[in-house]
């Protein structure tokens, strides 16, 4: 990011976009897909995001794309974040562990996403995992869709000493404690202010100001904010700033479509990068 700029760019192979590129809607229409957009951004983004639900509607074939696209991109040298949003019970996500974040597993990306609805201590074996591969993860808290607020916003009144806390507020504490017990434990116990732990959060850039509302200490977390929502959600850099205040060090916008609607001529794709970097700077 120091090098590249704050910009994420999704590879979100959508049939319509598939069909805008004059490919097919199919294994190989995907790989032609994903690999051109390995090979136009990798030199000039600081970050791809495969989302993995575009890869697996297309079955076997379609997950053997996604880790072709992630291995492409490792050997280009851009980083990438698998967007796979896991959640489940912590055994079991000692599974997705297993997938995403172990070192040698060819569906492990840099980082992946999670969902905290189980609990953000039944991510445990995945923050573990990353950790001890030198990866990341994105744990959901204030999602750019408009359904989300209703589970996000929601205050607790479970007891009494926590009466009226935000889901979204609890997550990000939560992340912010595993940040500062790894920053600590790298020998930098809050001595750099700039340092960021593993554990990131997404926060839409399309959130306004939910994080006010929320209680929710985005500066605090420690850790890299995935925003996604820039372009065809309305978000834009000037949103993204509005959302996270004094948190700026810590952005990684995200865009997917609207990059990706300026393909398939790979000048034409880094154009539509370069411009949202630079909007971002
Ligand atoms: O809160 C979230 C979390 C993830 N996403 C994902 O990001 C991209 C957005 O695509 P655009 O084309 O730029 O809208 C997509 O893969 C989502 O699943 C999100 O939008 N919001």
């Amino acid at each position: 990011m120091d090098e590249r700029g704050r910009l994420c760019v999704g590879i979100d192979p959508h049939p319509p976009l598939l069909r805008a590129w004059g490919l097919g809607d199919d294994v190989a229409g995907l790989r032609e897909f994903s690999l051109r957009v390995v090979d136009a951004l990798a030199g000039i983004v600081a970050v791809l995001k495969p989302q993995a639900a575009f890869f697996e509607r297309h079955g076997s074939g379609g997950v053997a794309v996604l880790e072709e696209t992630i291995a492409a991109a490792r050997e280009a040298g851009v980083l990438t974040i698998v967007d796979a949003k896991r959640g489940d019970i912590g055994s079991t996500m000692q599974g997705y562990a297993d997938a995403f974040v172990r070192e040698g597993s060819p569906l492990a990306g840099d980082a992946v996403t999670l969902s905290p609805y189980l609990g953000f201590d039944s991510l445990t074996p995945a923050i573990d995992t990353a950790l001890a591969s030198g990866r990341g993860v994105f744990v959901l808290c204030l999602t750019s869709n408009p359904e989300g607020a209703a589970v996000q916003l929601a205050r607790s009144d479970d007891d009494g000493a926590t009466h009226g806390v935000t889901v979204a507020a609890r997550i990000a504490n939560a992340a912010g404690e595993a940040n500062a017990l790894e920053l600590a434990a790298g020998g930098n116990p809050g001595a750099d202010q700039h340092a960021l732990g593993s554990v990131g959060l997404v926060v839409g850039a399309t959130v306004g100001d939910a994080a006010r509302r929320g209680g929710v200490d985005l500066a605090g977390v420690r850790g890299p904010l995935l925003m996604p929502g820039l372009g065809a959600q309305g978000g834009s850099a000037e949103s993204v700033r509005a959302v996270v205040g004094t948190a700026w060090g810590q952005v990684l916008a995200s865009s997917s479509r609207e990059v990706l609607g300026a393909g398939p001529d790979a000048d034409a794709l880094r154009a539509a990068a370069r411009a949202a970097i630079d909007a971002l700077t």
